[in-house]
């Protein structure tokens, strides 16, 4: 049985998958549930899945945040197939109608959890929708996960740890988080979401695997996203000035998002339940930020100072020593070469094209 190294190991084996997929009928295919799959990580895994003939990829997503245009290539495919729901209720409703009161009732083999919004911006728009997104959306999966005897691996986040007080931050940190703040409806409701992984796993015995992403950058971004890439590409692109949010000496660590769906499906296909940090440890001033932007994007380009939301993370870079250990996984992509590649597709959705 996987064990994160911490005594967290499950004393039940796995629930037995569904009769249905050992019949001789069955196709031999690995049917995989990504939920949130239209979104910015989520389709690029989509994408990625789909290479491998053996896999039928099924997505739900309620488009709050994710896009059906990120998926097109994939519409009408035989191994693909796309959950959607009506238009008649809000859509974060919609979400939750189907994970609360509606279990899916399809038999998969894997689930990647990724479903919630994941930018300040949008996880703060309904605070209560959010965490009950990470809470009663982790439930409903771990109960199909159950059911199926499917393995599940939940995308948690960077912000289990908060304003942290180490650096750089390895996993058997414990964070430095504030219950009542504004950004608590996701950086707690990971938390839950994690801590409910672990107890069905100690309880049930199901296969449990945990990412903690930190911040991801890439192609298909949301344009008014609200994050500080997306952000300083369209204002360099647009010839806005960059809005360093002070005091600019906060740090970030950025992934391209390539280098994270290979890290997300080592992590699903090995031993080890994590948690396990899947991150760039490349580290960046926001005014550092800033200025690789100006520099690769747009150097006529004013980079101003504004004011901050509460609860900002002061510093954040992930320690990998655990992914490169047991996933064999490190970064590939530098912040320098993947930047262009996403100014490349924000121009092309924005209809700007490079001035001569
Ligand atoms: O990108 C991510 O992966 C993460 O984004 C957010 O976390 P955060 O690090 O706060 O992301 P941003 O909103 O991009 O902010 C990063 C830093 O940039 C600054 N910022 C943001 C926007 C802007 O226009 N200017 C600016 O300086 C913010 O103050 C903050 O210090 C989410 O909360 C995480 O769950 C998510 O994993």
């Amino acid at each position: 049985m996987a064990s994160n190294g911490n005594n967290h190991v499950s004393t039940k084996p796995p629930p037995e998958p569904s009769p249905l997929r050992k019949a001789k009928f069955f196709q031999a295919n690995m049917r995989i549930l990504v939920t949130g799959g239209a979104g910015f990580i989520g389709s690029h895994l989509v994408d990625k899945l789909m290479q491998n003939e053996k896999n039928e990829v099924i997505v739900v997503d309620n488009y709050f945040t994710g896009s059906k245009d990120n998926l097109k290539q994939w519409i009408g495919h035989p191994r693909f197939e796309l959950i959607r729901h009506g238009k008649a209720l809000p859509v974060v409703c919609l979400f939750l109608q189907i994970y609360v009161t509606e279990p899916l009732l399809i038999e998969v083999d894997q689930i990647y959890h990724l479903a919630c919004p994941a930018s300040p911006i949008f996880y703060k728009y309904n605070p209560v929708k959010t965490i009950k997104t990470n809470v009663i959306g982790t439930l409903n999966m771990l109960g199909l996960a159950k059911r199926t005897g499917a393995r599940i691996l939940l995308t948690s986040t960077s912000e289990v740890y908060g304003d942290p007080l180490v650096h750089p931050q390895d996993e058997t940190y414990w964070g430095n988080v504030n219950p009542i703040g504004v950004r608590s409806c996701y950086d707690e409701g990971k938390r839950v979401a994690e801590t409910l992984m672990f107890d069905y796993h100690r309880q049930h015995g199901i296969e449990i695997r945990i990412a903690r992403i930190f911040n991801t950058y890439g192609p298909r971004m949301n344009i008014d996203d609200g994050r500080v890439v997306s952000n300083f590409i369209a204002q360099a692109i647009r010839d806005e000035a960059l809005t360093v949010q002070l005091p600019g000496t906060q740090t970030r660590s950025f992934c391209y998002v390539s280098d994270m769906v290979d890290g997300l499906m080592r992590l699903m296909e090995g031993d080890n339940t994590g948690p396990i940090n899947i991150g760039n440890p490349g580290e960046f001033t926001m005014l550092e930020l800033a200025e690789n932007v100006k520099e690769l994007i747009n150097p006529e380009v004013k980079i101003i100072t504004v004011e901050n939301t509460p609860d900002d993370p002061q510093q954040r870079k992930p320690d990998i020593t655990k992914a490169k250990e047991l996933l064999g996984w490190e970064p590939k992509v530098k912040l320098r070469d993947g930047l262009p590649l996403m100014e490349e597709d924000f121009r092309g959705r924005l209809g700007i094209s490079r001035k001569k």
